[in-house]
């Protein structure tokens, strides 16, 4: 019996799913059979991308599809449709899903999904308003449809347990900050992790050796200093608004702004329900700022090749927001740096805003090579760097379905025995 890991990747405009084969004898992965993808939810209509080999669908326009759960629902139709797709012609041989999950709390590894654990997930969605309910809608369908599978959840936030106290903590009342969990938690950690090992494979390095300034820049952007292949410190923070601008988020902003943008901020928004507490002031903050307010538009590619004064303007934003992280975890890294890596929609597509935010960090010893920056991105790491220049820059194709996949192959034994 061939078993299949079904990896899935819900984030705030897109989701990704990955199905897997395992080699039951050496018990790894052997083969990607397919990829979908879902993505433009917050840039209607969504569209559909299909991988099977071959057989390619690029960019099919998709009626009546705007959640997360729509989107799953949709794929996974799509999947067992296919005729060429024999290994799911069978649903129950579906023995793993894996859920990413962007708020863990103090979550350090992956969990199986039970009871106690949805609930905790469920207890952290108003701290990510974008993502944990939406990856719950997913929990329960799969549920519904494949209750063969065991559901195990990846953290974007496991990976930045190593950032230091000093970093981590906000200099804040720390009876209150202790009590509620007031604290620096970091996200997009799958996607750290993936960069991680496909550096330490590109460089031939082991990563506990690696020191890397890794920007990952999608519908939520955020930047990483790795030190020693560990997270040192993160723009993201309690919730994935901190830090770095986004489709529809402001990033980092004055705090005392809201009170002053509108006298309800403190009041529970209209989206607020019995299980997500939100107020007016997140929700504007969340889902109606950043590209969406200041362009109209969330899709990044328009806006990069667009003369209109509001793109060029959101456009410079972005680039001066993420030179604001890359020159002090330059200098948090001492200097000693394996690579500058770009990835994400955006980092791995959006070849002006690399030669933008590289243009900006030149002093540091930066520079790209035109033509290599310019051309399709055809590796997992692909290097973009001009001929002399002092550090590397490198585009990854960063791979969350797979390395979650890969966690289930490594922690199986943990998973087994426990539903
Ligand atoms: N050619 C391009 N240049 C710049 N940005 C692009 C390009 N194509 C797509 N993008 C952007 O990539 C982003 C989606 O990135 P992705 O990492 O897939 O998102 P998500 O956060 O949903 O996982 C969108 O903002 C989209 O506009
Ligand atoms: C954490 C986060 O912002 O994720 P995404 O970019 O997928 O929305
Ligand atoms: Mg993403």
């Amino acid at each position: 019996m061939s078993e299949i890991i079904l990896s899935i990747n819900a984030g705030s405009s897109s989701v990704k799913i990955s199905v897997y084969r395992v080699s039951e004898a050496k018990s790894q992965i052997q083969t990607q059979l397919a990829e979908a993808v879902v993505e433009g939810l917050t840039a209607p209509p969504a569209k559909l991308k299909y991988t099977r080999g071959d057989k390619k669908i690029r960019g099919k326009e998709l009626e009546d599809i705007s959640t997360q759960e729509d989107a799953f629902r949709y794929i996974l139709d799509h999947l067992t449709d296919d005729e060429g797709l024999t290994e799911l012609k069978n649903k129950n041989d579906i023995r793993f899903t894996c859920h990413r999950v962007v708020h863990g709390g103090d979550y350090p590894r992956s969990q199986v999904i039970d009871k106690e654990t949805y609930h905790h997930i469920e207890a952290l969605s108003d701290l990510a308003p974008l993502h944990n309910a939406p990856a719950l809608s997913i929990v329960r369908a799969v549920a519904d449809i494949l209750p063969h599978a065991k559901n195990i959840a990846y953290f974007d936030s496991s990976f930045h347990n190593t950032i230091p106290e000093y970093i981590s903590t906000y200099p804040i009342d720390q009876s209150i900050a202790k009590k509620n969990g007031l604290r620096k938690y970091g996200f997009h950690g799958i996607s750290y992790s993936f960069i991680v090992q496909a550096l330490s494979a590109h460089l031939g390095k082991p990563s506990e050796e690696l020191n890397i300034v890794a920007l990952h820049l999608g519908s939520g952007a955020s930047a990483c200093c790795i030190k020693n292949g560990r997270s040192h410190d993160t723009s993201m923070g309690l919730t994935p608004l901190a830090g770095l601008p986004g489709a529809t988020r402001s990033g980092s902003i004055d705090p005392s702004l809201m009170f002053h943008f509108t006298h309800s901020a403190g009041k529970p928004s209209r989206s607020s329900s019995e299980k997500l507490h939100i107020t007016q002031a997140e929700e504007i903050l969340n889902k109606n700022s950043g590209w969406k307010s200041l362009t109209g538009t969330t899709d990044f590619g328009y806006i990069s090749s667009s003369d209109r004064y509001e793109d060029q303007l959101a456009f410079h934003i972005f680039v001066d927001r993420i030179t604001n992280y890359v020159a002090p975890y330059f200098t948090k890294l001492n200097g000693k740096l394996d690579a500058l890596v770009f990835a994400g929609g955006i980092g791995e597509k959006g070849d002006k805003l690399r030669t933008a935010v590289v243009d900006n960090v030149k002093c540091l010893g930066f520079a790209l090579d035109a033509k290599k920056n310019r051309e399709e991105m055809k590796h997992v790491v692909s290097d973009i760097t001009a001929d002399g220049a002092r550090y590397k820059t490198l585009v990854v194709q960063t791979d969350e379905q797979l390395e979650m996949a890969r966690g289930v192959i490594e922690d199986k034994d943990r998973f087994v025995g426990k539903r």
